[in-house]
């Protein structure tokens, strides 16, 4: 069954300008996102990456071009947007941040209370609703956020690095619940990682961006079968051959810029 396309981005180019200078973040982008397919991005240090989910986000305006994210419900919000760092809102507590998003639109208390509550399982954090995000880990903050973005239902997902600051174990761990919280609810995710095993994990696709200004110059479809695990990637040829492609691609990008 063919999918529907959820987002369309034509041409998309952003340029900033600082006194007498330009910089080009990205130019000329176009891309189709299918409903409920999991893309990541991948490219060297200040391709514009975040730019692009910026744009997409609504928090920045691009200089040229424009994007379209197909509404399924007048109701939702465009999208949700889970960063590194910095997601939770210190001043409330956990179950007040996954509410957040929730109280926001005046949807009704009961509703409100269920979808946070079923999140907040989701993520493993009913036991920790009561605390603030100082007493958390690194770790159940991004699970905070995660069901923050997840609680609120948007028409698509934006995540931009969000498992970047934790260590190796926390970050498969969070990787796992978050295959399971999408594979449940079927959004669409575009997703920003540096981490080549993070990309073969996750995705349906990748898309490799070049140096600045930052284009999509390759795309590659992972077919491993779901659920996957990590000794599936090692063992699988063709995903050692994906990893060497994106380490290449990688490579020759970051040289490229220097030189
Ligand atoms: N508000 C801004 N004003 C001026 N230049 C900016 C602004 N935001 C981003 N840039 C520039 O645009 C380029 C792309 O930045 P962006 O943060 O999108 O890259 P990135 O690929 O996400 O980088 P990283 O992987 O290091 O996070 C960089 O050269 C950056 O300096």
């Amino acid at each position: 069954m063919s999918r529907n396309t959820k987002i369309v981005i034509r041409d998309l180019t952003k340029v900033f300008y600082k006194k007498e200078q330009s910089i080009t973040a990205i130019r000329n982008i176009s891309l189709d996102i299918k409903e409920g397919e999991f893309v990541c991005i991948v490219g060297p240090s200040g391709c514009g990456k975040t730019t692009l989910l910026r744009i997409l986000a609504g928090l920045e305006k691009q200089s040229s071009g424009g994007f379209r994210i197909e509404k399924s419900s007048m109701h939702r919000p465009n999208q949700s947007m889970v960063f590194q760092e910095r997601g939770v809102l210190p001043w409330l507590t956990v179950r007040e941040n996954v509410a957040f998003g929730l109280r926001m639109r005046h949807l009704p208390k009961e509703q409100i209370q269920e979808r946070t509550n079923f999140f907040l399982s989701k993520v493993g954090l009913t036991k920790f609703a009561h605390m603030y995000p100082k007493e958390l880990s690194g770790g159940m903050k991004q699970r905070v956020s995660i069901a923050r973005a997840f609680a609120n239902d948007p028409e698509i997902l934006l995540m931009d690095e969000p498992f970047g600051a934790l260590d190796e174990q926390n970050r498969h761990i969070l990787q796992e619940e978050l295959l399971s919280i999408w594979s449940e609810t079927k959004k669409t995710v575009l997703f920003i990682t540096h981490s080549i095993d993070e990309a073969l994990y996750l995705s349906d696709r990748v898309l490799l961006m070049s140096a600045q200004p930052g284009q999509i110059v390759q795309e590659l479809q992972i077919d491993l079968p779901r659920p996957r695990t990590l000794k599936d990637i090692r063992a699988n040829p063709d995903m050692a051959e994906q990893f060497l492609a994106i380490w290449q691609h990688l490579q020759t990008e970051v040289q490229q810029s220097r030189s």
